[in-house]
């Protein structure tokens, strides 16, 4: 259960998009790259962009349903990416590791890497940027919007 919450600008998502790219220049040159959609695809098009990598597949699973996860379900192969051989795999995220898991075993040769990691997913993604503890729930910039916060005066007054 997730108690603490970690708001990723789009600032930031883009530095740490262009650190990664930056590590995994010594891991290249990929033949393309595959997204797992859909929280990988900005951070595998900031990705692409950097390596000049212009062959871009995509793969969907699903894992979560309302509120509970399921068993992963495939709702889209990364057909173009064969076994994986020569194929970077990007995703915002590794957290339980059961997307990751899932999509290596479809790319089996591919090199995996992901924004952030937490300790039960890292082992699961190849490289990644920065680890946050199980506990975070990370908000990407896509999920949030800036909002009015009352001066804290008047907060005060009020409550
Ligand atoms: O390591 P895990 O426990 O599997 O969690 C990580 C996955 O969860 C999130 O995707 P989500 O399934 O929520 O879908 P989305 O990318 O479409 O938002 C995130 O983008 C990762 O893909
Ligand atoms: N946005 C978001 N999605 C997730 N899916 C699994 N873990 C996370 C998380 O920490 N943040
Ligand atoms: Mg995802």
């Amino acid at each position: 259960m997730a108690v603490a919450y970690a708001t990723v600008s789009w600032d930031q998502l883009h530095r740490d998009a262009r650190a990664l790219a930056e590590s995994l220049m010594a891991r290249g040159p990929f033949k393309g790259i595959v997204a797992i959609t859909r929280g990988g695809l900005i951070p595998a098009a900031i990705i692409a962009r950097e390596l000049d990598c212009r062959l871009i597949e995509s793969v969907s699973v699903m894992t979560y349903d309302e509120e509970d996860r399921g068993e992963p379900t495939l709702l889209k192969a990364p057909s173009a990416a064969g076994d994986g051989e020569g194929f970077l795999i990007i995703d915002d995220l590794v957290d339980s590791g059961v997307t990751a898991k899932y999509v290596r075993k479809i790319l089996p040769k591919a090199y995996f890497a992901s924004l952030y990691a937490k300790p039960s997913g890292k082992p699961f993604t190849d490289s990644f940027v920065l680890e946050v503890s199980q506990e975070t729930w990370i908000l990407f910039p896509w999920d949030t919007a800036p909002l009015f916060v009352p001066p804290i005066a008047r907060k005060t007054l009020t409550s």
